[in-house]
Formats: structure tokens, sequence, C-alpha cells
């Protein structure tokens, strides 16, 4: 369609202006065409604009000739020469073709046709919200319960009151996006995502976590217009996502999940020339460049002026962060931004971007716990396209933790003493984990104290062969385990 569409546009209006040039031109000289015929002919937009510049060479020939001055306006009021027709038939068109052309191009923006009635709807709204774009609900054809949870409820009504304003002061407002991915062959359609919607203030670093396949990098994608969505809006420094994609790239960085790098060029030429994009020049561009080279370690042993295809795994996934974060970008989304690096290049890089998120918006996949923890403020997690928590990383850690896990490895014949120990110490512990003699169970933190925790496993120790042991309190991934299968297995029951 993008290549047939704009081939048919060329070439209609290439044949009718062929034939508004000969047609026109013959009809009026041979004499013998009703004249209004070929009034008629000129609400064909190519005849009318060939008669209106017929009608314009032959006074200004005229002109020429005679000395006397070119059409005038009186000249509207002769009714041999037709200009009077043909700017009514101009103005008539160009009021009604307009708003029809607005029309399309809203209706392809969006990727799916609305409707007229409701973009008349959204122009003639009285108390707009004035951002929110009326567009088809995607078929959510699953039956999925909705149980949504207080924080999703709580982060919904803060983007309907961000919405309500025209300077939000949000760096980034996701207004229940979604995207379907249509099955080919038969396959049925894919809900990525399946209606997200949060608000991301400046200063702020907002990870996104979630099992293989549960939505986010479709999510990066749409936000950095890599896709379009399938319903649903989002704005970046207010800015559409639909409509201006153009005043975002300006101030967006990027670090998708797969390095998009030259081979043949170096670490700093990459950064010059995307610094060189974002505007910067001169001793500011060198600045930056430096400044980037040096966050990311890569000014050492001269790597910054080696070829890219010379680069490890590591070297180049952390110049993808160094070019997200040149040219002073507003909001960076990081896909996956530790992936690959050996521990000390992670922690360097954490400190850089822990640096870069002072006055900028961040959002970041992982599926490092620790990274998310490190470096953001707030975290949510998103299973099979649904955002299942939202809040502040210890904030998800009491909500869903609230218990320790005691862990115990014994040879296999002393299971039942462990098992036997855990339901001592609390009757209703849960087994969550259970591998070759590798136990592990969750102990309610208000019902039990470590101090008989402890007196308990002493005297196991002295009856058994204990190999390892261990209590911790609940940590993120446990939080992470938690909710990703918790929703799975609700979607699967639904
Ligand atoms: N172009 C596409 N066409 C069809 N389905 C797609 C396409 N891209 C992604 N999907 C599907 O959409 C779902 C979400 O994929 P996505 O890559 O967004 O997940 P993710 O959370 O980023 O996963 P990962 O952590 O593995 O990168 C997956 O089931 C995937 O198979």
């Amino acid at each position: 369609l993008i290549f047939v569409v704009p081939a048919i546009a060329y070439l209609y209006i290439f044949g009718s202006g062929l034939m508004a040039g000969s047609l026109i031109r013959n009809f009026l000289e041979g004499g013998k065409f009703p004249r209004h015929w070929i009034t008629v002919l000129e609400i064909i937009p190519a005849f009318s604009l060939y008669r209106g510049l017929y009608e314009l060479s032959q006074y200004a020939i005229r002109a020429s000739e005679t000395g006397n001055p070119g059409i005038q306006w009186s000249d509207l009021n002769d009714h041999t020469n037709g200009m009077r027709d043909v700017m009514i038939i101009i103005i008539v068109e160009w009021l009604v073709l307009l708003p029809v052309a607005y029309y399309f191009d809203y209706a392809a923006s969006v990727g799916n046709s609305s409707g007229l009635l409701s973009i008349i709807k959204r122009l003639l709204r009285k108390n707009p919200t004035w951002r929110r774009i009326a567009v088809n609900e995607v078929a959510d054809n699953d039956v999925h319960v909705e149980m949504e949870k207080l924080d999703i409820i709580k982060e919904r009504e803060t983007v309907d009151q961000v919405l309500q304003q025209r300077n939000s002061g949000y760096a980034v407002v996701c207004d229940d996006l979604k995207k379907v991915y249509h099955g080919k062959d038969g396959n049925p359609d894919k809900y990525a995502v399946r209606g997200l919607s949060l608000a991301l203030p400046y200063g702020e670093c907002l990870g996104i976590l979630g099992p293989n396949g549960a939505g986010k990098s479709s999510f990066i994608s749409m936000m950095i217009g890599f896709s379009k969505p399938t319903s649903g809006n989002a704005f970046v420094q207010d800015f559409s996502i639909h409509t201006d994609m153009e005043n975002i790239y300006n101030s967006m960085g990027v670090c998708p999940q797969n390095d998009m790098l030259w081979e043949m060029l170096t670490g700093r030429e990459h950064l010059q020339f995307y610094g060189r994009l974002k505007s910067l020049s001169g001793s500011a561009l060198d600045l930056a460049v430096e400044e980037s080279l040096r966050s990311v370690n890569l000014l050492l042993g001269g790597a910054a002026d080696k070829q890219v295809r010379k680069y490890s795994g590591g070297m180049k996934r952390r110049l993808s962060i160094a070019i997200s974060l040149i040219g002073d970008a507003k909001v960076v989304y990081m896909d996956e931004p530790s992936t690959g690096l050996d521990p000390a290049s992670r922690k360097s890089l954490w400190t850089a971007v822990k640096q870069a998120k002072q006055d900028r918006a961040i959002i970041l996949t992982t599926h490092s716990m620790e990274e998310a923890e490190v470096l953001c403020d707030r975290l949510c997690i998103m299973v099979d396209g649904r955002l299942q928590c939202i809040g502040r990383p210890k904030e998800l850690i009491a909500r869903y933790g609230g218990y320790y896990v005691l862990t115990m490895t014994t040879s296999s014949e002393f299971e039942r003493e462990v098992e036997d120990l855990a339901l001592k110490l609390l009757p209703n512990a849960r087994k969550v984990y259970h591998l070759s003699g590798t136990q592990k169970y969750e102990l309610s933190k208000q019902q039990v104290r470590i101090a008989d925790v402890f007196m308990a496993v002493e005297n196991l120790k002295r009856r058994v062969e204990v190999q390892a042991w261990g209590l911790a309190d609940t940590t993120m991934e446990d939080v992470f385990v938690k909710v990703a299968t918790g929703a799975q297995s609700s979607d699967e029951l639904s």
C-alpha cells in the first residue's frame, strides 16, 4: 500500500495535468466545445488549475504586446475569460478537500480508521481531554477477568489528570496504549501490549520488568516510532507519538536491544555523528563526545578511535548507551542496556546512567533485578502485555514480600526432617522449591522470629548433616517470580 498509493497519486496528477493541457487549450481555441461544459470539466482540479494558468498567460502575452498591465481584479467580471468560475471552483474544492485530506491523514496515522463521527466528536467535545485521541478500541476478544490492582488504578488516575492539562510537566504519558500484531497465514492475532497507562516525570527512571514475550520491546518500539500503536496514544514532552514524532526525535535517546552500529566507523565517529544530529557542533560537540566516551569507559587504550568491528560485545553495548545519552536527550529508552556486560563494565555503566538521570526521564527494560533496584526509582512488572504492578522497589517488596525465605540443602534421606522443621516453625509454611535435597520455604515475617529459626536449625544440625542453609529477606526476584507466575496462572485459568 505504501508504494501503490503514491504511485497511483503520481500517475493521476501527471495524467490529469497532461490531459488538461491538451484538452482545455484545444476546446478554448477551437471555439466549438460548449463553454459551460468546459466549466464542468474544471471541477477536476488539474483542469481548473490549467485553465487559470492559461488565462493568466493569455493576459500576460497581450500585456507584453500592448504595454498594458496583465490581468486585474476587475477582469473577474469578464465572463469570457472564465476566471471567476475557476476561482470559485478552486476555493470550494480547497474548503471541502482539506478536511477530507485531514481525515485520511488522521485515519492513516492512528493505523486504524476510527470513523468520521468520532473525529467530529473529538473536535466538538465541550470540555475535551484535549490530547486523548478517540480511536477504535481493539477488539480485545479474550475473556480475561480484569482485577486491576490499586497501584495500576492510581497510575491510571494520574494519567487522566495529566491529560486534562495542556502543559503537563511530565516527560512521558501513555494513555491506554495497545499493540496487536495481526496474525498471518491463518495464525491468530497477537496482543503484545494490552492497554498501558503510565505517567513519568522528569528525573525518574522507570524500570519495566517482565518475562520473555511480555511486550516490553513492543512498547518501546511504539514509543520510539518504530511501530504504530494499534490504539491509544502516548505523549513525550507533550508531543503525540501519532502526529509529532519529528519533534520527539529531537530530544529522544534510544539504546536498542540489538546494537545498531556501523562496523567501519570508530566509537568517536559514532558519537560525533549522533551529536550533530542532536544539533551539537564545534567545541560543544567535542566536549560532549569526550564526556560520553569517558562516562562509558571507552577512552582507555585508545578504544574510542578503533573501528567498531574490533569492539567486543560489551564495548558495543557501552557505545550504544553513550549514543542514547549524547546531546542532552530528555527522554531516553534503554532496552536491556547491560545485556552481555561483565560485572565491572556493568557497574561503570550504572554509574553513567545514574548520573544521566538527574534531569531526564529514562525508561529501561531489564531482566536483571539487581540493575532494576540500583537504577530505577519506580518499577513495573508486565506480563502478557499488561501491567501487573507499579511502585518503588521497596514498596513492591513490602507489598508482595512480607516473608523470609528459608533455604536448606541436605542429602535426600533427610528431606523429611527439613520439612518437619519448617512446619514446626510455621504450620502454614509454603514450600516454593524442591530439587534433589534443596528445599525453599516461605515463612511469614509476622509469625516467625529469626531467633527461633536459628535455634531450630542448630537443633537439626545435631541430628542431621546440613550441607548448606540460609535465611533471606524477600528479594525483588522473589517478587518478580510471584507476580509473573501469579499473572500467568490467572491468564491460563481465564
Ligand atoms: N513483529 C511481530 N510480529 C508478530 N508478533 C510479534 C512481533 N514482535 C513481537 N511479537 C510478539 O509479541 C509478544 C511480545 O514481544 P516483545 O518482543 O515485545 O516482548 P519482550 O517483553 O520484549 O520480550 P524479551 O524480554 O524476550 O525481549 C511476543 O509474544 C512476540 O512473539
